[in-house]
């Protein structure tokens, strides 16, 4: 049964997560404030900041203290820049997440501006699809902040829905729709029907039950439901789970013009992904070795 209270590790063992960006475009992409007892980790050292400025080291550090939720993030002076222009579109500070009585993420901090792309890498249970899952407002972080332009997304989840095109490892298509009725449930106003279509590749299979789709064909109408739902921020959980090389190349193309219209993304991925410029996360693995009591209660 699990504890009714969060078990806070004591081990003061650190872990590193290592964040690159392959140019120099974005100023400082990623970083972690540690809010924790140590303080003397914190992002990277000078040194490698100093002889790289498209890399820094960010330290995870499992706390000695207990966590205290931070500070509402509405707090801050909020953006009067037009939509998708302003800079830090979204901003995560010290996110801290537990999975049962796991701390899965801990002190997670992350900036993206408009047209950013980050890449969320790291091994099986690390906490990519947690993270994802928090950033999509489904799920609260147990502490710390996130912000959309400077605006807490918690001050109206209704509205950072909006912003958001989600997909996580199941397609969630209605199986006895056809493609495009499956489509038409999240088209907004605006969005061409056609287009997304054609930008997967899916006009031979437009009237075609979801039932009959073939895995692959399956990923690719789930992500013409990303295109259609014309939202700034894509979060996009193994998007090339069973694509073929030519459907890789068409989620390339679907990025990548997301990103010129001044859209950001964030993509968890074991494998390369067609992704230029990108920033990358790797979120450490768990070193800690559970028993099942740690996974209960625990189903969201
Ligand atoms: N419903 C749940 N209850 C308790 N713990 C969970 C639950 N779902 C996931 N977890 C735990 O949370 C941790 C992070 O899971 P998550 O799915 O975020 O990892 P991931 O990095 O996306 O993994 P993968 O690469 O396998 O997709 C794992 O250790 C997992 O055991």
């Amino acid at each position: 049964m699990r504890s009714g209270h969060r078990c806070v590790p004591y081990c003061s063992a650190r872990r590193c997560v290592r964040v690159r960006s392959s140019d120099n475009r974005l100023d400082i992409p990623l970083g972690l404030e540690h809010t924790g007892t140590d303080k003397r980790h914190k992002r990277g050292s000078d040194h490698d900041r100093a002889s790289n400025p498209a890399f820094c080291v960010i330290t995870v550090t499992k706390r000695r203290s207990p966590i205290s939720v931070s500070q509402p993030y509405s707090s801050a002076a909020p953006s009067s820049g037009p939509a998708l222009t302003a800079a830090s579109l979204l901003e995560a500070n010290d996110l801290c997440v537990f999975r049962g009585d796991r701390l899965v993420l801990d002190g997670v901090s992350l900036r993206l501006n408009a047209g950013d792309a980050m890449l969320l890498t790291g091994p099986n249970g690390a906490g990519k699809s947690t993270l994802l899952r928090v950033l999509a407002g489904l799920r609260k972080p147990d502490s710390g902040a996130l912000a959309w332009q400077g605006q807490s997304i918690f001050d109206d989840r209704a509205a950072h829905a909006e912003r958001v095109a989600y997909i996580g490892h199941q397609d969630a298509l209605k199986p006895g729709l056809t493609v495009t009725e499956n489509l038409h449930l999240f088209a907004r106003p605006g969005a061409s029907m056609a287009e997304a279509l054609e930008a997967m590749d899916l006009l031979p299979l437009a009237d075609l039950p979801a039932r009959l789709l073939s895995a692959g064909q399956k990923r690719r109408t789930a992500l013409a439901r990303v295109l259609l739902a014309q939202a700034p921020l894509w979060l996009l959980d193994e998007p090339s789970l069973g694509l073929d090389s030519a459907a890789i190349t068409l989620l390339g193309n679907a990025m990548a013009a997301h990103r010129a219209r001044g859209g950001v993304l964030i993509a968890t991925t074991h494998v390369p992904l067609p992704l230029d410029n990108s920033c990358a996360l790797d979120l450490p693995g768990a070193t800690d070795p559970r028993s099942f009591a740690a996974y209960e209660g625990d189903e969201a």
